[in-house]
């Protein structure tokens, strides 16, 4: 079989959510045969563990086996430029309101991610109010190679940067004007993240100076916003939707959060109004990624629930931490085949 055959053999396969062949789309960047059958094929899939990539590629595997071949998979990034070093996909997350849920967000989809098997890191960006070492028990703290790199301590070996363990307790919420841009400046350039496969970004709630800043100048891979059913969070959320397409950043989609206190005794009660993440996403024509009830179990938790196999919410944040995987692969895959913000970004599920 020559190189034409497999690329021919190779249109077999169908993305799912890109609804066309790889071939078609672009995605398998080079085929080279060598001695004994075996096969090199080189795919622009760049979302290590997401669900749709792994099962792809499960599939050239399996037709290229079934014509006698042995496949060698490799994958190729599709280089969407990065500031950051060694890191290949950013997800920000973000919120237009506080105390949505946010941190909490973000911190279960690292967790999430990191439970997959795929390598995380995550940037507390809230640097006004640093949370994410509160909720992911950190191991070890904040140490130098030397006087330009800061090596992050890790949580159940998620890398943890965030301002809280660079400042004296409090410090944080008084930084002003160029200290803050100091600040940010070290995130993006004095931080050795060591390779990662996902750093997920706790962007400060709402569309000021920092979040505007981080958006323009971390490349963002895709942004994740995160509400509450109430319509004030949803009005608030619009704004957010809004700052990301401004700046080309994709939206990836909505977590709808607390959406119903759910009681230990099996109850489930609306206490904040019902819809409000299906009509921003409607609104904005994006999926809604997860709704996630208001739980008790979310009470006092310093590691993430994600970790946590005995419970619901831990499934929903690990089905989460799929999702969002699929959903960069989506934009990833999108980029090499149509160009960055070529279409619409809804999943065909
Ligand atoms: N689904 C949930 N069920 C129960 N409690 C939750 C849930 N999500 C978040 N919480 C709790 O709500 C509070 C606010 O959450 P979190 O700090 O994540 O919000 P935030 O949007 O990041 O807020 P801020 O803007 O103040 O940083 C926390 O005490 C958290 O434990």
């Amino acid at each position: 079989m020559n190189e034409e055959q497999v690329h021919e053999v190779l249109s077999e396969v169908e993305d799912p959510v890109l609804e066309d062949d790889i071939e078609s789309l672009g995605l398998v960047k080079n085929v080279e045969m060598g001695e004994e059958d075996i096969v090199s094929v080189s795919l622009a899939f760049d979302a290590p563990h997401s669900p749709a990539e792994t099962m792809m590629a499960e599939r050239v595997g399996k037709v290229l086996a079934n014509e006698g071949l042995r496949p060698r998979l490799r994958t190729e990034p599709p280089r969407i430029p990065s500031k950051l070093r060694d890191i290949k996909n950013t997800i920000a997350v973000t919120s237009g309101k506080g105390g949505v849920g946010k941190t909490t967000v973000a911190a279960n989809l690292a967790a999430g991610l990191d439970e997959m098997g795929a390598e995380v890191g995550i940037l507390d960006g809230d640097i006004h109010g640093p949370n994410v070492p509160h909720k992911m028990a950190l191991e070890g703290e904040l140490s130098a190679l030397d006087d330009k790199t800061l090596v992050p301590p890790e949580s159940n070996g998620v890398k943890v940067m965030s301002l809280h363990s660079m400042l004296p307790d409090g410090e944080a919420a008084t930084l002003r004007g160029p200290k803050v841009h100091k600040v940010l400046d070290t995130f993006t350039e004095e931080v050795e993240w060591g390779g990662l496969d996902y750093l997920v970004i706790d962007m400060p709630p709402g569309t000021g100076d920092v979040p505007i800043w981080l958006v323009q100048t971390l490349e963002v891979t895709g942004a994740v916003v995160v509400t509450t059913p109430q319509q004030v969070a949803v009005d608030d959320s619009r704004r957010g939707v809004r700052m990301f397409q401004e700046h080309d950043v994709p939206v990836l989609g909505v977590v709808e959060n607390m959406r119903e206190f759910r009681c230990t005794c099996g109850s489930e009660y609306e206490l904040f109004g019902a819809g409000g993440g299906n009509s921003i996403a409607d609104e904005y024509d994006l999926p809604v990624l997860e709704s996630l009830p208001l739980s008790m179990e979310m009470e006092g938790r310093n590691v993430p629930i994600a970790r946590d196999y005995d419970s619901e919410m831990g499934d929903e944040m690990r089905v989460l931490g799929a999702t969002v995987a699929d959903h960069i692969g989506m934009v990833n895959r999108m980029y090499v085949s149509r160009g960055r913000g070529g279409g619409p970004l809804r999943a065909s599920k």
